[in-house]
């Protein structure tokens, strides 16, 4: 188990405190003015990765200062349990052992003793061969036809992750098979995909921790009567529909033959699990020589974080920043703007990865925390933000610290688009570090032609007050293995939140509410009898909808 500490009560929570007060009121554009080599003091490199934390609103004492509160939080000591399989998930006494997924230098990780490698190596090992015969073409479907389509069918973590990374990867997949991501119980989803498939050539994943998760449950019955009704039989299943699980025995009440099972462990958080069994649809459609590579980046980004001073950690040093800025600064969320299209779902994954590990408010002591914890996690694209959200990044009352992500070289190079996109990318952390001053601003009303009473007017709506901080991330390129090493950097930024805000991250109780309560509905909606037994909001609206199916 962690130690459990009080945030606040570290000394250099306090120190910090003290010294925001001399930064707050400090501009980015004097500290760069201040110091010619900022970028070289606050930018770190990893492999083909370069971390420009520079455009932060720090000093050297600063950072100093953050790192000191990670050493008093006992971070080291929570990155070894982490690595070494402690039960560090208390409340679900389980390891958390992701890491252990793509462990490719095969080193002991002992669970209760055991050396879990063999059973992780032992599963990819059979993902390896399904897949294979699965591009090949050699696995045939009941009318001896190769698959061309899979389906994934699962939510949260089963879904987010494989939807991120095949997306980020397409430039790595074959063009003889799709895969298709049903995760909503909204009959939308799964009737959509349904539309585009033909059952003899395709293969159903039913990817659930637990096999117990009601939309996938039920989206995963829906194709299965799909099937059934559109020419296979129950002969037929085992060639269309593979399980990824931890439940051997929900699996095979659902009719999927533990043949066609691919198990993982309670060691594997579900927002962590695409390095698993999980991620089988990312093998079959990159293929698997590629999943590897994801495994490897990943891997090496994890001894990164193991072995690295945490001054020159990439996943501390922005975990720290996030807490200056959470903590200290007020701000509420986080955004990740990567400037590449196909990283078009990666904040929506990190939605879940950090809000769901970090969304906590009891502290591992089990106080309620009297301080902020984990942020608000959003994003999209970049450019198309510039165009959405920007105004409010740029000129709104909120801080919003912003990672800006963008790739050296693009997978589709046309054009000039590349360098259009990055001049974007690149201009944009400058305008929120510099902003514009009032004089500039009216300067550029006069140089335009505008009076004096127009200068006057409209120079206060084209002032930036700039000092907007940002992180810039670049790799070289969307590889799966900087793909890999990307995704771990924020898991281990997650994680080192946790242990400095003192929470525990790896459960998700604020989950269950919900759908206790979903569960309670169910049989009140079978009928058209008026319910009362909710407050009369939610009977409002239950009769609301049983009146309007009926008229
Ligand atoms: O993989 P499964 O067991 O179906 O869970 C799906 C998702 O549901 C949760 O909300 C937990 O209930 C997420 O943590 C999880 O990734």
């Amino acid at each position: 188990m962690l130690k459990a500490h009080s945030f606040k009560a570290l000394p250099a929570y306090a120190q910090l405190q003290t010294h925001f007060e001399t930064v707050e009121h400090l501009h980015l554009r004097d500290l760069f003015a201040a110091d010619p080599a900022r970028f070289d003091t606050f930018s770190l490199r990893f492999a083909d990765m370069l971390v420009d934390f520079s455009k932060n609103r720090i000093t050297k004492e600063t950072h100093a200062l953050l790192v000191q509160l990670a050493e008093q939080a006992d971070l080291k000591d929570a990155i070894d349990k982490l690595f070494s399989g402690d039960r560090i998930n208390a409340t679900e006494d389980r390891a958390v052992l992701h890491i252990a997924l793509r462990n490719r230098s095969n080193t002991p990780i002992l669970v209760d003793g055991q050396d879990v490698m063999p059973e992780v190596n032992e599963v990819l090992t059979r993902m390896k061969g399904f897949t294979e015969r699965i591009r090949s073409g050699e696995w045939k479907g009941y009318t001896g036809k190769a698959i061309t389509d899979v389906v994934n069918i699962g939510i949260g973590g089963s879904d987010l992750g494989p939807v991120m990374v095949t997306e980020a990867l397409k430039p790595y997949a074959s063009d003889s098979l799709r895969v298709h991501f049903v995760s909503n119980v909204d009959g939308v989803h799964i009737y959509e995909t349904l539309q585009q498939v033909n059952p003899e050539t395709t293969l159903f994943l039913i990817a659930s921790k637990t096999f117990t998760t009601q939309e996938t449950m039920t989206n995963a019955g829906t194709a299965r009567d799909w099937f059934l009704q559109h020419g296979g039989t129950e002969t037929d299943i085992a060639r269309h529909f593979a399980a990824l699980s931890t439940n051997r025995k929900a699996v095979e009440a659902f009719g999927i033959d533990p043949e066609n099972m691919f198990g993982f462990w309670d060691w594997v958080g579900g927002r962590y699990s695409l390095w698993s069994a999980i991620g089988l649809s990312i093998a079959l459609y990159i293929g698997f020589d590629n999943f590897e590579e994801l495994l490897a980046g990943a891997h090496e980004m994890d001894n990164h974080f193991r072995d690295t001073p945490f001054a020159e950690n990439i996943p501390v040093t922005l975990a720290l920043l996030g807490i200056w800025y959470n903590n200290f600064f007020g701000a509420q969320t986080q955004a990740i703007l990567p400037y590449d299209q196909y990283l078009h779902r990666f904040a929506a994954y990190f939605q879940q990865g950090d809000m769901e590990s970090n969304g906590k408010s009891t502290d591992r002591n089990g106080n309620p925390t009297d301080y902020q914890t984990g942020p608000i996690i959003w994003g999209e694209p970049g450019t198309n933000g510039q165009h959405a959200f920007y105004q409010l990044i740029h000129q709104g009352t909120k801080l919003i610290p912003c990672d800006f992500i963008a790739p050296a070289i693009s997978q589709r190079p046309i054009g000039n688009h590349h360098q259009l996109l990055l001049s974007n990318f690149f201009a944009q952390t400058e305008a929120l570090m510099n902003g514009k001053s009032a004089e500039e601003a009216a300067e550029e009303l006069r140089k335009a032609g505008k009076s004096d009473e127009e200068v006057a007017f409209l120079t206060p709506f084209k002032v930036f007050s700039g000092n907007r901080p940002t992180n810039s991330i670049m790799v070289k390129q969307v590889t799966p293995r900087a793909l890999g090493s990307l995704i771990a950097m924020y898991e281990h930024k997650i994680f080192v939140q946790g242990v400095i805000w003192n929470i525990f991250s790896f459960d998700q109780w604020g989950v269950e509410l919900g759908k206790q309560l979903a569960n309670r509905i169910v049989p009140e909606l079978a009928d058209d009898e008026p319910v009362g037994s909710h407050d009369n909001s939610t009977n409002g609206l239950i009769n609301f909808y049983k009146h309007m199916r009926k008229n």
